[in-house]
Formats: structure tokens, sequence, C-alpha cells
């Protein structure tokens, strides 16, 4: 990453307004029988980025579906603008919430504008067609991830990189006000992955991103929730999430705050953690 690109990432365009969007009250996320998260409790403000991370494992995506409304909690509760998740209707509530997972696999057989145009499914009366404005949000997100001139290319064609961006657009194109996105900038170049954030700050909606780039996470996020032993701690700012005993006790690695030369923003520096080494026998 260079210090241009550094200092290219943007403030958000529009601050957290204090308002609430999201709210988890005291979540338990299983998958079968397996209890994943136990206890969850946190509020995602209106034009907030909230970052979701933690280690491989610790349920960042489990989370992501369960507060998209793909996964039934096991107990408690998720609220969209005040209103239980539940009781809004699937369609309703994909014009409300975008979600890009992280494992997806578009259809082979889709055109790239196709697929982008999926996200615009929610916002057409059934059975009606697309129209021009349908049309100009799957072109514009198709600029923002830098693939304008790939409307065309079958999505089997496409890299793994560009494949990501692709189902990036359809969620952009899908204009909803809350975006969730699991490990947005898995298999992008440095360069996309700046742009892709800044893409993201600039929106000026409320997003929740899972990833596990804590540098990234830190320089794109308002504020990080960490999954840690099965629970989440609150949302905090990252210099508070992100302690060196924090990193330590969660992820297992020696972190070092390092002020960058030309940005000021803090970095973590990571080296594995040594233990002292036992003293020899006398
Ligand atoms: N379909 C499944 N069946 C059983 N267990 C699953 C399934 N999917 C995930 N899990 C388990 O649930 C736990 C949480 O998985 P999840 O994918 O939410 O973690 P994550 O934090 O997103 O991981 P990563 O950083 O590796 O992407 C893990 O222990 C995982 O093995």
């Amino acid at each position: 990453m260079t210090t241009e690109e550094l200092r290219r990432l943007p403030a958000p365009a529009t601050g957290p307004d204090g308002t609430e969007r999201l709210r988890a009250e005291a979540l338990d996320c299983a998958i079968g029988r397996h209890t994943v998260l136990r206890g969850v409790s946190l509020s995602v403000r209106t034009g907030e980025i909230l970052g979701v991370v933690g280690p491989n494992g610790s349920g960042k995506s489990t989370l992501l579906r369960t507060l998209a409304g793909i996964h039934r909690p096991a107990a408690g509760r998720v609220y969209l603008d005040g209103t239980p998740l539940d009781r809004i209707p699937a369609r309703r509530r994909a014009r409300r919430i975008a979600l890009v997972g992280q494992e997806e696999e578009p259809p082979a057989e889709l055109r790239v504008g196709e697929l982008v145009a999926l996200g615009r499914v929610p916002h057409q009366p059934p059975w009606a067609g697309e129209d021009e404005a349908d049309r100009a949000a799957v072109r514009r997100a198709l600029r923002q991830v830098d693939l304008a001139d790939a409307a065309d290319r079958p999505v089997d064609q496409l890299s793994g990189g560009e494949r990501r961006r692709a189902l990036l657009a359809r969620g952009l194109a899908q204009d909803a006000p809350l975006l969730m996105l699991d490990e947005p900038t898995n298999h992008l170049d440095v360069r996309h992955q700046l742009t892709l954030l800044e893409v993201v700050r600039g929106l000026g909606r409320t997003v929740v991103l899972a990833m596990h780039d804590l540098n990234l996470a830190a320089s794109a996020c308002d504020r990080l929730v960490v999954l840690h032993d099965g629970g989440a701690r609150p949302p905090a700012p990252a210099a508070s999430a992100l302690t060196p005993d924090a990193v330590l006790e969660v992820f297992g690695v020696q972190a070092v705050p390092v002020a960058h030369p030309f940005t000021g923003h803090t970095h973590l520096l990571f080296t594995p953690h040594t233990r002292p080494e036992p003293e020899a026998p006398r």
C-alpha cells in the first residue's frame, strides 16, 4: 500500500448521526446444534461503518448472516430501524439490507451486467422487467468497482478478484440503506482494496463489514466489534478495541502500534507471540 493510496482514504462522507439503524439484543447464533456466539448485544448507528473482526471460526460470517436476517437467531432479536427483523417481509427486507457473503459463487452462465442487475430485483414489481433507473444503478455499481467495461463478460471468465468485485457491485446496486459485506477485500489487489473501502466510506450508508485485515478494518471503520471466545466485545473505536493486550489475547500475536509517517494514522505491526525462554537450570 503506497503512501499516496493511504492518504487517499477519506473520512466518512456522512458521520454517525446518532440514530440507531440496527440493534441486536442478547443474540445467540447457532449452526445446527453448535452454538457459535452467545449473548451478542450491539447497536449500529445510522451512517456508521461498523467492523466485525475476530480469528478464523469466531463467528463473523454467522453474525453477519444473523444480523441480515438470513439465519434465525437461536435466542434474542434483531431490530432494523426499531422493527423486529423477523416481522419484515423478505422482499421489503431486501430493499433495506444488502448482504454480500464471503463465499458466494455467482451462477456461471450469467454475464456480469445480469449478475449485478439481480441486486435490482427487490425494487421491481413481480414480473416487471428492469427500467432505466435499474440500468443506471447497475452502470453506477459497475463503475464503482472498476468493472464498467465488463458488463457483457461471462461471469465464469472472470478472475477471482473480478468475480468478487462483480458480487460487490450487485450489493451496491441493491441500493439498500444498510450494507453488509463479508470480507469484501478478499481476493482484491491492494489498489482495489483501498478503492473499494473509499467507495464504501463515500456511500453515506450504514455499513457492517467483516474483515480479517486489522489495519484495513481500523482505517475503514468507525468502531470495531471483536469476536472472541464465543462472544462479542462491545463496539469500540479501533484504538481501544485493538490494543496490543487485546490483540495478544484474541489473536495470539504481538502487535506494535506505529504512527504512519505521512498520515499519522496508527498501524499495527505483527510478530508471532514468543514465550519467554525458561531459565536454564543452574
Ligand atoms: N455449515 C456449517 N456447519 C457446521 N458448522 C459450521 C458451518 N458453517 C460454519 N460453521 C462453524 O461455525 C463457526 C463460525 O463460523 P464462521 O464462518 O461464522 O466464522 P468466521 O469468523 O466467519 O470464520 P473465517 O474467519 O474463517 O471466515 C466455525 O467454528 C465453523 O466451523
